[in-house]
């Protein structure tokens, strides 16, 4: 190999889902057990996880075998980081360029990855997480894992909210889902994203914000949409979220005799929130509820202006000065997110 070639990973952060029915149970018991979700201490969080996995998977089972027994997770962002190795690999011509994936939840374990990443000496490990908005509950815990298994790093993006090919996908995915349904009238635009317990926002975590950093900007390109809203959804547990819920919102926008077009916000592919929650139990909501029409917007994928933003992510973090790990006032992270790993950029 030519030695003057340098050699840049890419690790792209996502949660991780089930293979198929026998590891659903085992996927929820690592997700209850991670300390970023359920703080309690070490023995009751093992036994809350136990229980809750336990109690969970039946349901939890049913909704993955409408998928085909297991997640699509894996597979789809397998897709889109051969898409981004491709895209890197024109914009960096003289790096050998690898990217991998790295589940938190399950195969393939961030821990796994770190260990195989650190074999191939990378010159240069950029961290992103598939996560736009940073919360201590996804990205946080994904890097913590990685530095706990002494995974190379040596840039990180710590979040994206508003990165401009970003905001440009998802406005063209939303005008798009639109058209497609033939422009029907009187639309309320709900923003639908990931819920988190209403005691992690109050401690500081910034993925409300910049999930309404997002949507305020996305918003700004499509003025066709002056009737909008941001709503959370996939609540788990006995605790108060962060509302309001997405159900709750389609129950408004039937009060209020609205169609809906619903963009998850927050999410960069389809998955059992995607394709089980919003496209079955919700639309089945709406439909009860009369609503005359719910046109569901796909999740980015392997959108190419959203893997392009994936590249200018990548790009922007090599061209910062060397050893800076995350940016002080990073580009693309709002300037107040406390919380975020980019307040203490070394
Ligand atoms: C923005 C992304 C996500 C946040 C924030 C998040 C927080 C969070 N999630 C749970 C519990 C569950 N999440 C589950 C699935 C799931 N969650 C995300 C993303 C975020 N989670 C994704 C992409 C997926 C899909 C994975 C897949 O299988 O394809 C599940 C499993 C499904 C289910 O049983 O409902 C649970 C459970 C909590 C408790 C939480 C914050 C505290
Ligand atoms: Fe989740
Ligand atoms: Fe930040």
């Amino acid at each position: 190999m030519d030695k003057a070639r340098k050699k840049l990973a890419v690790v792209l952060f996502n949660l991780g889902g089930p293979d198929g029915q026998e590891s659903v149970q085992p996927f929820l018991r690592n997700l209850f057990r991670d300390p970023a979700i359920i703080q309690a201490p070490g023995l009751i969080r093992e036994a809350l996880a136990w229980f809750i996995s336990t109690t969970r998977a039946k349901e939890a089972k049913a909704n993955y075998a409408k998928m085909g027994g297991g997640s699509p997770l894996l597979p789809e962002t397998i897709r889109q980081a051969n898409m981004l190795a491709e895209q890197l690999g024109t914009r960096w011509p003289d790096h050998d360029v690898r990217v991998w994936t790295a589940m938190r939840y399950w195969h393939p374990f961030t821990e796994d990855v770190a260990r195989e990443v650190e074999t191939w000496q990378p010159d240069e490990t950029v961290l992103l997480p598939l996560y736009p908005q940073f919360s201590t509950t996804t990205t946080g815990s994904s890097l913590n894992a990685w530095r706990k298994a002494g995974g190379p790093e040596t840039r990180t993006v710590c979040c994206y909210p508003v990165e401009p090919a970003f905001l440009d996908a998802h406005a063209a995915l939303i005008r798009k889902s639109w058209e497609k349904a033939g422009r029907p009238e009187n639309i309320r635009l709900l923003f639908s994203a990931h819920g988190l317990p209403k005691k992690i926002i109050d401690a500081g975590d910034p993925y409300q914000w910049q999930v309404e950093k997002t949507v305020e900007a996305v918003i700004r390109q499509l003025p066709e949409f002056p009737d909008y809203q941001i709503c959370y959804q996939s609540r788990v547990g006995p605790l108060e979220w962060i509302g309001p819920s997405t159900d709750d919102a389609i129950r408004k926008a039937a009060e209020d005799e609205r169609s809906i077009l619903l963009s998850p916000i927050a999410f960069v592919s389809e998955h059992v929130e995607t394709l089980v929650e919003l496209d079955e139990e919700y639309a089945e909501i709406a439909e009860e509820l009369g609503i005359e029409t719910y046109i569901r917007v796909p999740a980015l994928g392997q959108d190419p202006v959203f893997i392009e933003s994936l590249a200018n992510l990548v790009s922007d973090a090599l061209e910062r000065p060397a050893g800076l790990k995350s940016a002080e006032g990073e580009r693309f992270c709002p300037a107040d997110c406390s919380g975020c790993p980019c307040k203490s950029a070394v």
